[in-house]
């Protein structure tokens, strides 16, 4: 379970997360959703320890019981712009590589080739630099770059935007599949309500800074937010 207490992240001038507690399930596929500027990116950075110097940041975080979490190893992160996963100037084997060294694991060959394998990746992409793949091969290696470490919680941002339906449908099955083999906990943030509710265990529903509901999609149809209420009944426009 990751708990969140009174989670707090202030602008100089106005505060952008306001006193968030929350638990987050372990082991389930969980979608977070919200309008654009609710927070549900800058809970995600506060998750990872990448909120920047400029924004104060209050309450506290617990991943497990006594356990310290690291992103990279632990925490897997797949960004909204997965370009930024990558160095320009190293092939993606060598970013693994590093990801490695700085983690004290050691590089598995097999398992690395074999997640290739699953999204239907050439091995030889791994000696290429991050340029010299398409936007599609290089958004599937940005996924295995978040979990090709095994980590615990993998936290997904708007990982669909650029993908046509097919694609999308293709690229939520692979991460549904492999959060039910790994049983890691994803935490997936998205626009897409009728994605949430194919996919999600729970869905967190985001507005103005805080979480103002939890559902399933078994529920979501009984809630009594008007927030809720109003993603739910507009879902299919
Ligand atoms: N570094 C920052 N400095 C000041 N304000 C910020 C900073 N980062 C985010 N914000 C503000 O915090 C609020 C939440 O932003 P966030 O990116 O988390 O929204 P979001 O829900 O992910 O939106 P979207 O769906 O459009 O990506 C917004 O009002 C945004 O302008």
């Amino acid at each position: 379970m990751i708990q969140l207490h009174h989670v707090t992240v202030t602008a100089p001038t106005k505060p952008l997360l306001h006193a968030i507690t929350v638990d987050f399930p372990a082991n389930q596929f969980i979608c977070l959703i919200g309008a654009s500027g609710s927070g549900k990116t800058l809970l995600l950075k506060h998750l990872l320890g990448l909120v920047p110097e400029t924004l104060s940041v209050g309450g506290t975080v617990t991943f497990a019981e006594g356990e310290d979490w690291v992103r990279g190893r632990e925490i897997g992160y797949i960004p909204q712009h997965y370009q930024q996963s990558f160095v320009p100037f190293l092939t993606i084997k060598e970013t693994m590589r590093d990801l490695c060294r700085a983690h004290h694991v050691a590089y598995d060959k097999e398992q690395t080739e074999s997640l290739l394998c699953s999204f239907r990746l050439d091995i030889d992409l791994l000696d290429r630099l991050p340029h010299q793949l398409s936007g599609g091969q290089l958004q599937r290696m940005a996924i295995i770059l978040a979990v090709f470490l095994k980590p615990r919680l993998i936290l997904a941002d708007e990982l669909t935007t650029a993908l046509d339906p097919v694609a999308t449908r293709q690229l939520l099955d692979w991460l549904r599949n492999y959060q039910q083999q790994t049983a890691a906990t994803v935490l997936f943030v998205t626009h897409e309500l009728t994605h949430a509710l194919h996919y999600a265990d729970t869905l967190y529903i985001m507005k103005e800074g805080t979480i103002i509901d939890a559902v399933t999609p078994e529920t979501i149809h009984a809630s009594r937010h008007p927030y809720t209420q109003a993603l739910y009944t507009n879902r299919h426009l």
